[in-house]
């Protein structure tokens, strides 16, 4: 495999490791903040280097063109998301990324145009670490985002559409706007894999097969907020304490569940002072699996231990599995043989813009191995020859179906 382009994608990378760098280690880059938005900035000067067409939507998602002239053509889309969790690794989402850009980048350097044209994409947010919405670049440009999500608040009161419109006009003094919505042909997504299982194998690429479905819940649960000193213990409607119970029992019943993976990540006590009873509680339950049926049975169980109880759930992202395209699993598989990687079939415990995206249009995922399988973590890291890996891998993939 050629080395300019690794080089390319080591050198971006490393741009990018000031970019959202917070203390004491890792990254932050919450959708339309500061340094979300010098990270689109850098991707559309990187994208001009290559001497790609660049633009943007409404959203905030950037895109990168091999030809400046798309009209209504159908494109092959390919990247990744430029948001991260609060202290995330450097290359979840920021990997695929910049490696699309790359990608087409040389191609486009070596080869000239491409028969279908390529576009890279730097999706806007994936993760919902700002606002409680997910997936909102990629359902936007496939016309599947909720336009009510506009009117959530991060935790500093601001409103997503605020956010977006201060975020978007300034990106847009640089870059130009196209209202017209892609015409998608295929879409293609190179991540990390966020888990052990290619690590512990010893295999170096993992073609995806399919993604979990992903329920995310905000429960809250109310109670009375009063004196800790003069409220006898038999007098006192605490928050906290109904939570405390309703947490076990969810622990309890979902565990009874074989595949499901669960978490309560997510915990407000309000007012969260020592000397008061809790008034109100506020906690996350995000649950996975790769049966549909499986998520609904869970969640009628939340249901049912909450029932009766001054508590209400919110269901704040329900996304349902989804399957990779049998032809795009196929060409990604024979890259890998062709370019003498070892390869295995696996499913995806993360949720991806893949996944909205393969409801409406064929997609295809790439995986390469996380270090001790780490990730949504300081110490998420990928060997730069496994990030040459599935450079080389997605490369190898746009040029069987572009050129
Ligand atoms: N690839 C991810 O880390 N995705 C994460 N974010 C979403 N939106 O699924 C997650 O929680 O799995
Ligand atoms: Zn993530
Ligand atoms: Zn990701």
């Amino acid at each position: 495999m050629d080395s300019v382009k690794s080089d390319s994608l080591l050198s971006l990378l490393n741009t990018f490791s000031e970019i959202g760098k917070v203390q004491p280690a890792g990254f932050t880059r919450k959708v339309y903040d500061d340094q979300w938005i010098r990270g689109q900035l850098e991707y559309a000067d990187a994208a001009k280097r290559f001497g790609l067409n660049v633009f943007m939507d409404q959203m905030g998602n950037v895109f990168a063109a091999n030809t400046a002239d798309l009209n209504d053509q159908a494109v092959i889309l390919t990247g990744s998301h430029m948001d991260t969790v609060e202290h995330g690794g450097l290359y979840d989402g920021l990997y695929g990324d910049l490696a699309s850009l790359v990608a087409i980048g040389d191609l486009f350097t070596t080869m000239g145009s491409s028969t279908v044209p390529l576009v890279a994409v730097s999706f806007s947010e994936e993760e919902g670490s700002r606002f409680e919405t997910t997936f909102s670049g990629s359902k936007f440009a496939t016309d599947q985002f909720d336009r009510t999500n506009l009117a959530l608040l991060d935790e500093q009161g601001t409103d997503f559409a605020t956010a977006r419109e201060a975020a978007v006009k300034t990106l847009n003094d640089v870059i130009q706007m196209r209202s017209q919505r892609l015409h998608v042909k295929e879409y293609l997504e190179l991540h990390i894999e966020q888990g052990p299982v290619l690590e512990a194998h010893g295999v170096e690429v993992g073609v995806v097969s399919g993604i979990t479905g992903q329920m995310r819940l905000l429960i809250t649960v109310n109670g009375k907020a009063n004196h800790a000193g003069t409220t006898p213990m038999d007098m006192r409607d605490d928050a906290l304490q109904t939570a405390n119970a309703v947490m076990n029992s969810i622990y309890k019943a979902l565990h009874q569940f074989t595949d499901l993976r669960f978490t309560i990540g997510k915990l407000n006590v309000f007012p969260n002072v020592t000397n008061v009873i809790p008034g109100k509680v506020v906690f996350s339950l995000d649950m996975r699996d790769l049966d549909q049926a499986v998520l609904a049975n869970a969640l009628a169980q939340v249901r049912s231990i909450c029932a009766h109880r001054a508590i209400d759930i919110d269901i704040t992202t329900n996304v349902q599995p989804s399957r990779m395209a049998p032809e795009l699993i196929a060409t990604i598989s024979q890259s890998a043989a062709e370019l003498n990687l070892s390869q295995t079939a696996i499913s995806s415990g993360a949720g991806h813009d893949a996944q909205v995206i393969s409801y409406q249009i064929p997609t295809g995922m790439i995986f390469v191995p996380s270090v001790g399988g780490v990730s949504h973590s300081p110490r998420e890291f990928t060997k730069s020859k496994d990030l040459a890996n599935g450079l080389a891998v997605l490369s190898t993939t746009l040029k069987k179906l572009a050129y």
